[in-house]
């Protein structure tokens, strides 16, 4: 990861498109960022497809990251967002921070958080107390392992599958994903990535991906080509902009950087990684590992 100074070190760094320094080559900028803290998060526990809002503390966390994106003169172009109410919610906060409510949005279920099946609404600490810290990183940060899909029994499904949201996706809702890995995750998003997110880039706009903790880090896979067992070393904060800087092969140029206070950003990583720490075990704990 690279930082960045304080101060002044961010100022410019929004335009579009700049002509690198002698060959006249295009850089493509793009910002990902993965959506303000939302209730679940606070709690500790797997929101994934359960449709949650921003807590106070993750309003706050958007309109900074509105003031940090503002600040170094970024004009978005086009917005793109997921299906699920926390990174839309983020993406408007960002945008009225900066005074561009104006610019068009598009959402797809293509970037929501990864299916985290069963786990869903688990207590991360608890998890790690009754199978083990290892596991639970493994669920969390791996490339190709799924977790247990969920099925009707559980407590949100009907929630999830019963939602209007998914009436208007460009799969059927039986097609629909009951878990995944980041692998699965990929492979879902790259077809909206290709068909409809690079051509917008290429054209030259500026664009903001506002998603979530996996989607957004299986598109950093993808574009900076980190090898499977490095992935799960990469963890993404809430509310804090990525900026990749990309070549007309849409190869990154530098390694993304993380904008805004860098003790802050690194204190926040930290937070989401101790997450999967081992709490005393809790009640209502009921999924098989495997
Ligand atoms: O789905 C969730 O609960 C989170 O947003 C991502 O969780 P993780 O940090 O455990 O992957």
């Amino acid at each position: 990861m690279v930082g960045l100074e304080r101060g002044g070190g961010e100022k410019g760094l929004g335009r579009a498109l700049a002509a690198s320094s002698g060959g006249g080559d295009m850089t493509f900028k793009l910002v990902l960022l993965r959506h303000g803290e939302g209730a679940w998060n606070k709690e500790n526990r797997f929101c994934s497809w359960v449709d949650q809002r921003l807590t106070p503390n993750g309003i706050k966390e958007a309109q900074t990251c509105g003031k940090v994106l503002k600040e170094a003169g970024f004009e978005f172009d086009l917005v793109f967002t997921s299906i699920l109410s926390r990174s839309i919610e983020t993406s408007w906060l960002v945008l009225q921070e900066m005074e561009q409510e104006w610019v068009q949005t598009e959402s797809s279920w293509r970037l929501n958080e990864r299916h985290y099946g069963a786990l869903i609404g688990l207590n991360r600490a608890e998890l790690a107390s009754i199978h083990g810290e290892e596991k639970v990183k493994l669920w969390r940060r791996s490339y190709d392992i799924t977790p247990p899909p969920i099925d009707e029994s559980h407590s949100h499904f009907h929630e999830i599958y019963n939602d209007r949201r998914y009436n208007y996706c460009d799969v059927a809702k039986e097609k629909l994903p009951k878990a995944e890995s980041l692998k699965e995750v990929l492979d879902r998003l790259l077809p909206y990535w290709y068909d409809v997110i690079v051509p917008e880039i290429k054209k030259g706009k500026c664009i903001l991906i506002s998603a979530h903790g996996n989607s957004a880090r299986a598109l950093l896979k993808h574009l900076e080509g980190i090898p499977d067992d490095e992935i799960v070393n990469v963890t993404l904060p809430t509310g804090v902009p990525v900026l990749l800087e990309l070549d007309e092969n849409l190869h990154p140029v530098r390694p993304h950087r993380f904008l805004g206070n860098q003790e802050a950003i690194q204190a926040a990583i930290k937070k989401v990684e101790d997450q999967g720490k081992a709490a005393a075990p809790g009640k209502n704990i009921s999924v098989s590992a495997n």
